[in-house]
């Protein structure tokens, strides 16, 4: 039977890679791209069929930043397809990046100077803002909305004699300092996409220990430093043009640096292959790319906490009940202000 796949941000990048190898990979899958702009995602599936001429690629439309969209996307999944295999939970944003130069410089000539290069510990700091649902933008996009999917897709991702996978497009930029418990969204600190990829790696364990008897299994990857939109926001385009020797100089030192969105995706398509019971909850599955270009995917294992983690999934239990809670009353707030308008008419 065909897979059914659902890629979030499939639209460009790393997302985009993975479709790519997958249709390769199995030219049966019902891959679904779940994106926020359809047009961009129309330009994704044309590309796509391209070279994939009868395979089977639908359009979804979903803004993990919104909510709503989140709500509306699920409903849709749920009168789409009858089970999950596989939901890859890859949209995420960086907004504002800037990066220490000072820090850089001085990391260059320490003997952490690889560690930076992978991680770029210490580097960069963002500047988030409040969406409209009053969530913090990079937590709403990168985290929370996609729990909220998850939530909302339960039924489908937890039935019986069916096992479903989760994968999370992480970073080794996660850190446990970035992250604090008692600030979940990171309102007050400079690191929110560092401290959402630690909550996704977080939530990721939660979930295995909740619901793997349920045959909900989910895994964490960090596709390395890979040249996407996102990359490109945080320098301008032609210094990385500018820097792209060095950069593939770099990669004989280090095999972090795997550059282009293929090599990136190449956790997320090795762990299409492999079977859930085999992988740890504790791993991060890292796409990695050496000197010679060769790629291969490595599981190293991550900080984290049980008694923290636990905690977290709870407070986003409950703040799930919160935003639900608000969707609801907007919805009655929207019919009776149509009311009135129909009234006064
Ligand atoms: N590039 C890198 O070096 C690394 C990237 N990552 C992670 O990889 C993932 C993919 O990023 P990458 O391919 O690099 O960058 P891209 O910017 O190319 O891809 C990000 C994708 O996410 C989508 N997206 C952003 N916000 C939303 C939203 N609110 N709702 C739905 N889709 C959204 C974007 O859509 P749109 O085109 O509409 O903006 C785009 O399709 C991210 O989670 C990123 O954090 C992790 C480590 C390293
Ligand atoms: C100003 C300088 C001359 C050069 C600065 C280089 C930095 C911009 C890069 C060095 C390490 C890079 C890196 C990332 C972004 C760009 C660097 C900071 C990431 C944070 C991108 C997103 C991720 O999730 C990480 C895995 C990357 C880690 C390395």
């Amino acid at each position: 039977m065909e897979k059914v796949v659902i890629v979030t941000g499939a639209n460009s990048g790393i997302g985009l890679a993975l479709c790519e190898r997958l249709l390769t990979e199995d030219s049966h899958v019902r891959l679904c791209l779940a994106c926020r702009n359809l047009e961009r995602a129309g330009a994704a599936r044309a590309a796509l069929l391209a070279s994939h001429s009868t395979a089977c690629v639908e359009l979804l439309k979903l803004d993990v930043g919104s909510m709503q969209s989140v709500l509306s996307a699920a409903e849709e999944i749920k009168s789409r397809y009858n089970r999950i295999d596989f939901m890859y939970l890859n949209a995420g944003i960086m907004p504002n990046p800037a990066v220490d130069i000072r820090a850089f410089f001085k990391g260059l000539f320490s003997r952490n100077v690889i560690n930076m290069f992978a991680t770029a510990e210490g580097l960069l700091t963002q500047q988030d803002r409040l969406n409209s649902d009053g969530l913090q933008e990079v937590f709403a996009t990168n985290l929370f909305g996609h729990f909220l999917l998850i939530r909302e897709l339960e039924p489908l991702l937890c039935q019986p004699g069916h096992t479903s996978r989760l994968v999370w497009t992480s970073s080794s930029n996660a850190r446990r300092s970035a992250f604090s418990i008692e600030d979940i969204q990171h309102r007050r600190g400079k690191e929110p996409y560092s401290s959402s990829k630690y909550a996704s790696d977080m939530l990721s364990l939660a979930l295995n220990k909740h619901k793997n008897q349920q045959g909900l299994f989910s895994s964490v990857i960090c596709p390395g430093l890979v040249m996407t939109n996102l990359t490109y926001g945080i320098l301008p385009s032609f210094f990385w043009t500018l820097i792209m020797p060095i950069m593939w100089l770099i990669r004989i030192f280090t095999n972090t640096f795997t550059l282009t969105p293929y090599n990136g995706a190449e956790a997320l398509h090795w762990l299409f292959l492999q079977q859930p019971e085999s992988l740890d909850p504790r791993a991060k599955y890292h796409s990695l790319t050496s000197g010679l270009g060769k790629n291969y995917t490595e599981p190293r294992r991550m900080d984290l906490d049980d008694e923290m983690t636990e905690v977290f999934y709870s407070k986003l239990v409950e703040l799930e009940k919160a935003v639900r809670r608000q969707q609801r009353e907007r919805t009655a707030d929207s019919k009776h202000y149509q009311q009135y308008l129909n009234e006064i008419q």
